[in-house]
């Protein structure tokens, strides 16, 4: 807002913020603070909106990131790669025969396992990583800045971290699942989309599971067909502060040159 703008007032009465309230302070467990605990009215709503961005952002189950936000991120790190030529690696997991869990333990034994089996992929990425449930029991994990020897081994730890971490569903039940880890690394200097990208490790995915399962498949790297000259061609400045160099300059409509 601009300092000449008048200020823009809002009764927190004419607003409906008890479903909003209800939900921030169910979230974060403890009593919700009332407007009245605040200075200011401003600082309550905007405790609310930092809340349910937060919400909107998250898997209720695990809290990791949802899907929503595992697309956001994914599309950012396209940007980035596509700028920076920097590697990045994206995998997908699953866990495998998590239907027989649900039906010989039951779907709660089978939510605890889906919060364990986050808890053991959280402990295994750094903290500029992303990990996002991307559904019933598929994960994702974003690497940035991630060379092919390192996605290889991250993947590898995770794959043992899963498979030697039993799970206690109930006081005299332990169990220990598995995943299948399927990876491929972005397109480096060229913009693909989120979709094929995605597509690209699900493929991995679907040949670690269907070479028996508790095994990693990453893609090969695709070298990048982009020379270093045409880098430089494709993402240095455009003219020389002079002119236009040996270019023929460009022609406005007239056909005069600019
Ligand atoms: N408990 C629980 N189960 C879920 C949840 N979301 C999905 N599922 C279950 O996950 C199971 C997925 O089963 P399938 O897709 O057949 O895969 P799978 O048994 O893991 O077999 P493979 O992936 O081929 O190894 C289904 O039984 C879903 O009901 C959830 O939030 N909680």
């Amino acid at each position: 807002m601009s300092d000449s703008a008048a200020p823009y007032l809002v009764d927190l009465r004419d607003l409906r913020l008890d479903t909003a309230h209800a939900l921030v302070s169910q979230v974060n467990g403890s009593g919700p603070a009332t407007a009245s605990d605040y200075a200011h009215p401003r600082q309550y709503l905007q405790g609310l909106i930092d809340g349910l961005c937060e919400l909107s952002l998250k898997d209720p189950l695990t809290g990791l990131a949802n899907r929503r936000h595992f697309r956001a991120v994914l599309e950012r790190e396209i940007d980035r790669v596509t700028r920076s030529g920097e590697a990045a690696l994206l995998l997908m997991l699953d866990i495998d025969h998590f239907k027989k869990v649900n039906d010989v333990h039951g779907h709660s034994a089978g939510d605890l396992v889906l919060q364990s089996v986050a808890r053991t992929l959280s402990a295994c990425v750094r903290p500029m990583d992303t990990l996002a449930r991307y559904g019933g029991e598929e994960f994702a994990v974003v690497l940035p800045a991630c060379q092919s020897a390192f996605g290889h081994a991250v993947a590898e730890r995770i794959r043992r971290a899963v498979a030697n971490t039993p799970i206690r569903i109930s006081p005299s039940v332990e169990l220990n699942v598995t995943v299948s880890v399927g990876g491929a690394f972005a397109l480096q200097w060229i913009r693909s989309t989120t979709l094929l990208w995605i597509d690209r490790a699900d493929n991995q995915l679907y040949q670690a599971k269907s070479q028996g399962r508790n095994r990693v498949s990453i893609e090969e790297q695709p070298d990048s067909t982009v020379s270093a000259e045409e880098k430089s061609l494709l993402f240095g400045p455009l003219y020389s502060p002079s002119g236009w160099g040996d270019l023929p300059p460009p022609l406005d409509a007239t056909g005069s040159a600019y």
